[in-house]
């Protein structure tokens, strides 16, 4: 069984390349029926109210929300985080659907509008740990989300200090204002809870892998099952983990 990549909106080919890099081929999802067949799911980054939008035009929510309940591993990107989130600020008028299953609560734009969107250096020290190479990783946000609280099930895999005279509307909202003047203060950026991933960022635009090889782990961990379930389609050279300028964007 493939990966499937929810494709409605947003980055779900650059996604799809990624997991090609790595020898997996990844399913495009675009109907319920079409998750029967694949173990795992990526949901991309784009913009969460359109692509929630078009999931409830296909009427993907039940059959989403049946996959997380199952246990089978899902990995949100930024729009696909707030997806998974239990909880989303700062949504448009009405709210939007939610698939759920991850305890936190995201802000949606957190860091801004879109030209407020940025990269940086991230500290990913389990990421590095579990797939080696450096023990950092090139976050590119745009107009990216970030997770505000978590739960106790929840492991917290990188976070970004927030510089100072950076304390976007969003943060101060949410907490005094006051306190918080001049300190650095620290928003989560990517986390875990059992089969569910999650990243503000966009793992899916750098040639870095290593987030994408993370992921497949979590799916041969799931069982054997899983683990036999990946297919794979004549990938290329992994060893470019390991290889210096592996942050680079995907088209160079
Ligand atoms: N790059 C992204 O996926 C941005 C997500 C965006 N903040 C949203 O609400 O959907």
């Amino acid at each position: 069984m493939a990966v499937g990549v929810l494709a409605l909106q947003g980055s779900f080919n650059e996604h799809i390349a990624a997991l090609r890099k790595l020898g997996v081929k990844g399913v495009e999802i675009r109907k319920p029926e079409q998750l029967e067949q694949v173990g795992s799911l990526i949901i991309p980054g784009g913009e969460s109210t359109t692509m929630a939008k078009l999931a409830e035009y296909h009427n993907l929510f039940p059959a989403l929300r049946e996959f997380v309940k199952l246990g089978k591993p899902v990995w949100g990107t930024c729009a696909g985080l707030i997806f998974l989130a239990n909880k989303a600020v700062g949504q448009k008028t009405g709210g939007q659907e939610l698939v759920g299953g991850l305890d936190c609560t995201v802000h949606r734009n957190f860091f801004g509008s879109q030209i407020q969107s940025f990269e940086t250096q991230l500290s990913v020290p389990e990421l590095a740990a579990k797939e080696g190479g450096p023990e950092t990783f090139r976050g590119v946000f745009i107009r990216a989300p970030a997770i505000l609280e978590v739960g106790p099930k929840v492991e917290v895999l990188a976070d970004y200090p927030v510089p100072s005279g950076k304390l976007f509307d969003s943060i101060s909202a949410l907490e005094a204002p006051q306190e918080n003047a001049g300190s650095e203060k620290k928003v989560i950026v990517a986390v875990k809870q059992g089969n569910l991933l999650g990243t503000a960022f966009h793992p899916e635009l750098t040639a870095d892998t290593r987030w994408h090889s993370y992921f497949l782990k979590m799916t041969s961990e799931v069982g054997e099952e899983a683990s036999s379930s990946i297919s794979v389609a004549g990938g290329e050279d992994t060893s470019s983990n390991e290889q210096l300028g592996n942050d680079l964007p995907i088209y160079q």
